[in-house]
């Protein structure tokens, strides 16, 4: 982690959960991700990512089973990583 990385709570990421013109952010190993403009290309469909949208969607992306070339796309969409929850 550097000092850099924009750190987000998840109330933040609630926030973009894609409704009312909000963008769609997702979790995946506490990683950020806006994913707004790569759900429409997604193989698996625009829902199953909508579903986890504003939340954390480690669960649903690892019981898939991407491929490592999926992993690698993540990297595009990163906007921050989730604070340390243990400081709360
Ligand atoms: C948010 C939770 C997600 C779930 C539950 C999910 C689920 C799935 C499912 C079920 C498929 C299979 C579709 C089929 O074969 O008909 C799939 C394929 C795929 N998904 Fe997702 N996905 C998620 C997020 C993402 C994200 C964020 C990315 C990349 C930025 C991604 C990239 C891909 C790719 C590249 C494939 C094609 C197969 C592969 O290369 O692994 N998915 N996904």
């Amino acid at each position: 982690m550097s000092n850099s990385t924009i750190r987000y709570s998840l109330a933040d990421v609630a926030k973009y959960n894609g409704k009312n013109g909000a963008r769609t952010w997702i979790v995946i190993h506490d990683n950020i991700y806006d994913v707004t403009d790569y759900m429409q290309q997604h193989p698996g469909g625009p829902e199953l990512i909508d579903d986890y949208a504003g939340k954390d969607a480690t669960s649903g992306f690892d019981e898939f089973g991407h491929s490592s070339d999926a992993t690698k796309m993540l990297k595009k969409y990163l906007v921050g990583e989730l604070e340390d929850v243990s400081i709360h």
